[in-house]
């Protein structure tokens, strides 16, 4: 039987201490945990965007193939998903949020598992925590949204399980245009045709913060997934590294989703489609900024590598086949160096 992303997440142990949020409500000052050093290149913004790509457009798949070229992102318009859809999600997402410190612990990601309340998993590879605290979803929230509120959680669990499904409509859909762009297809990927993909919902916030010049939201990290789908909310903080340019702040546009290229799709488009280093500064307005990311990716015993059709011009593979539940071992122990260790 083939494990569930769920499963192989929760053999990566992470230590309590790094899965504890602050209490955000209760400072008034930045305390020296979550100190960071100022970065000199977060105001490195030259006016330079990222594509933004209407789903109906006749170009669409030479656009995409484009933007993951040179961006490993883009943002998309016309993608199908309804606004108010959209909005329940923002709205549930912050109502969740909002509950107090002690009620959210209630359904505290276990250090054995992978989904409910907690820090990001990439807190124990820096010194200092991030101004942050996040909800993950896999299959069902309904175990934990009954832990959250015990009587009154069935208007999460629909717009979750709801929003859930039609995202998995979306990224197919995606990842069809970006692979017909190399023209190669999902029949071409080592997967057993029917078998699901991957996929996870990780709600995110980003606190008012008394000094957001000195705090991290999410600290600089690659997905791990084939393609991530993100909804933020109108407060702006996501940026994306662009070499030779720098951080370039990817602006919210209403209605629109931030599409990022995962490790899993920069290993199997051979480093065509190279995965996006992205953070979350934090909001100089002082509001509350949420986002909503959807993971989309393959079986955990799919291999990957890329498929033959793109190698059959002489190109040799950059990396050694793996699957996923192995690089996402790679990349639980090793992080941001998993893609190195697995280069050929
Ligand atoms: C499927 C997943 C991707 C993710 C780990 C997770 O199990 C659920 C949370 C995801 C997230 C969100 C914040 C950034 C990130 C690197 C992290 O620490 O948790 C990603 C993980 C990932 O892409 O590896
Ligand atoms: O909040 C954001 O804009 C980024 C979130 C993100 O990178 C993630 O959830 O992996
Ligand atoms: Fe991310």
């Amino acid at each position: 039987m083939t494990a569930t992303l769920s499963q192989v997440y929760s053999e990566n142990l992470i230590h309590h201490h790094h899965i504890v949020p602050l209490d955000f409500n209760s400072v008034r000052t930045v305390p020296d945990s979550h100190v960071w050093p100022k970065s000199d290149d977060s105001s490195s913004d030259h006016g330079l965007r990222i594509p933004a790509i209407d789903l109906k457009d006749p170009n669409a798949v030479k656009l995409a193939g484009q933007a993951c070229e040179t961006w490993g992102a883009f943002q998309v318009i016309n993608h199908g998903i309804p606004l108010n859809l959209l909005e329940e999600v923002e709205s549930e997402t912050r109502r969740l949020f909002s509950l107090p410190a002690e009620t959210k612990k209630k359904a505290l990601r276990k250090p054995t598992g992978a989904t409910g309340y907690g820090l990001p998993r990439i807190s124990e590879f820096f010194p200092k925590y991030m101004w942050h605290e996040g909800f993950t979803i896999m299959g069902s929230p309904a175990d934990h949204a009954r832990m959250l509120w015990p009587n009154d959680n069935a208007r999460f669990c629909d717009v979750m399980d709801g929003y859930q499904k039609k995202m998995e409509v979306v990224a197919e859909k995606l990842t069809s245009l970006i692979l017909g762009s190399l023209e190669i297809s999902g029949e071409d990927l080592n997967r057993d045709v029917g078998s699901p993909f991957g996929a996870a919902l990780q709600l995110n916030s980003y606190p008012p913060c008394p000094n957001p010049n000195r705090a991290m939201g999410l600290a600089p990290h690659t997905d791990t997934s084939l393609l991530t789908i993100l909804h933020q909310t109108a407060a702006s903080g996501l940026q994306i590294f662009k070499q030779g340019a720098g951080w370039v702040s990817v602006l919210p546009i209403a209605g629109a989703l931030v599409v990022n290229v995962g490790d899993l799709l920069h290993i199997l488009s051979n480093a065509r489609f190279p995965s996006v280093l992205h953070r979350a500064v934090l909001n100089r307005d002082g509001c509350h900024r949420l986002s909503v990311a959807y993971f989309y990716g393959l079986p955990s015993d799919c291999r990957v590598s890329p498929p033959l059709k793109l190698l059959n011009s002489g190109e040799k593979p950059k990396y050694r086949s793996v699957t996923v539940k192995e690089y996402v071992g790679i990349k639980s122990k090793n992080f941001q160096e998993a893609l190195s260790l697995i280069t050929i």
